[in-house]
């Protein structure tokens, strides 16, 4: 059990956490949601104790992370991948932790398979590895102690498409088995595939909060005339019935705030034929994330033009 309460974080006057509330439940992954820049590596930075709190609270465990008498047994930490001794092979370094904390150094070979970590890649050094290897290391060293919480910062990072699947196999069956994990990711994509719970999070404040069921049933609907000529009739059909179109294109289909039996039943009276009428989902979700976080983003990012482009590319 993680709890966040009233955190408040303060660098120089800028307010990186600014009176964050949330908690993530054992036996359910939380996804922690966020542009760059929102906010996320500081909460939980604050959470394992590297970075004191201004005000409020960060507790896991019931306890203040560094009241805990030997944290790796309790909560596996994977902040920054990168962080581990480049000189050590992967080996190296996760049987010093084994005898760190106390664990049998069999178990340094029982989490290098349970990564994928082929036992000539661990009698590497970590300098040769790639970020996606360094990844799988950052999951076994958080693992090795056997703990109840998980607290990951973007671990997704650098991984391939298996490599994601894995990772979210791997954090489904430790909560399944009645672990908390908390992970923070930028991408919606990852968030949404692994989370129960998700957290949304910008400009260092909490945008959104619920089950992924819950800010899903939010999401609406998309619907897609059969004839991209009744687009425009489509939109004013359903804006006369007083469902808002609140996003979508020619291509993706309109977004509409409400449930799709509504939107079926004003396209259907104006005799408008559909080619697609479905629950927003994943879309909504995107879209909701977008909005929640929009005067929280960076500018949009700019089109390659023939200033920017390098040079040599084709246009
Ligand atoms: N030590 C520090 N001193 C000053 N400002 C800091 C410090 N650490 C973080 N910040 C600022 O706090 C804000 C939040 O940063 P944080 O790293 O928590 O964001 P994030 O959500 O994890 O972003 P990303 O997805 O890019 O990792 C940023 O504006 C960052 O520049």
């Amino acid at each position: 059990m993680i709890t966040i309460d009233s955190l408040t974080r303060v660098y120089g006057g800028f307010r990186a956490v600014d009176d964050v509330t949330f908690t993530a439940e054992p036996g359910r992954v939380t996804g922690f949601l966020g542009p760059n820049g929102a906010g996320k590596s500081t909460t939980m930075r604050v959470l394992v104790g590297l970075t004191p709190a201004t005000s409020g609270s960060a507790t896991v465990c019931g306890a203040d992370f560094r009241d805990l008498p030997n944290p790796a047994r309790q909560v596996g930490v994977l902040l920054d991948a990168s962080a581990q001794h480049a000189g050590r092979t992967g080996r190296e370094i996760l049987t010093i932790a084994a005898q760190t904390i106390g664990m049998p150094t069999s178990r340094v070979a029982q989490m290098l398979e349970l990564v994928s970590l082929t036992p000539t890649e661990a009698d590497r050094r970590v300098r040769g590895y790639s970020l996606g290897m360094r990844q799988r290391l950052g999951i076994a060293a958080a693992l090795l102690g056997d703990p109840e919480v998980l607290i990951l910062d973007e671990p997704a990072n650098g991984l391939d498409p298996a490599g994601i699947r894995w990772m979210r196999d791997l954090l489904r069956g430790f909560a399944a088995e009645g672990g908390t994990v908390l992970l923070s990711s930028h991408l919606l994509g990852e968030i949404e595939v692994v989370a129960d719970d998700i957290v949304v999070i910008g400009h260092g404040r909490i945008v959104a909060q619920g089950t992924k069921t819950e800010l899903l049933a939010g999401a609406g609907t998309v619907v897609l005339p059969a004839a991209p000529t009744d687009l425009d009739r489509l939109r004013r059909v359903l804006s006369d019935a007083g469902l808002a179109v609140v996003g979508g294109d020619a291509d993706a289909g309109l977004r509409v705030e409400g449930e799709p039996a509504d939107v079926g039943r004003a396209a259907h009276a104006a005799d408008v034929p559909l080619a697609r009428l479905a629950p927003a989902d994943g879309a909504g979700l995107e879209d909701m994330f977008l909005q929640l976080t929009a005067d929280t983003q960076r500018e949009s990012a700019p089109t390659l033009t023939a200033t920017t482009r390098p040079q040599g590319a084709a246009a």
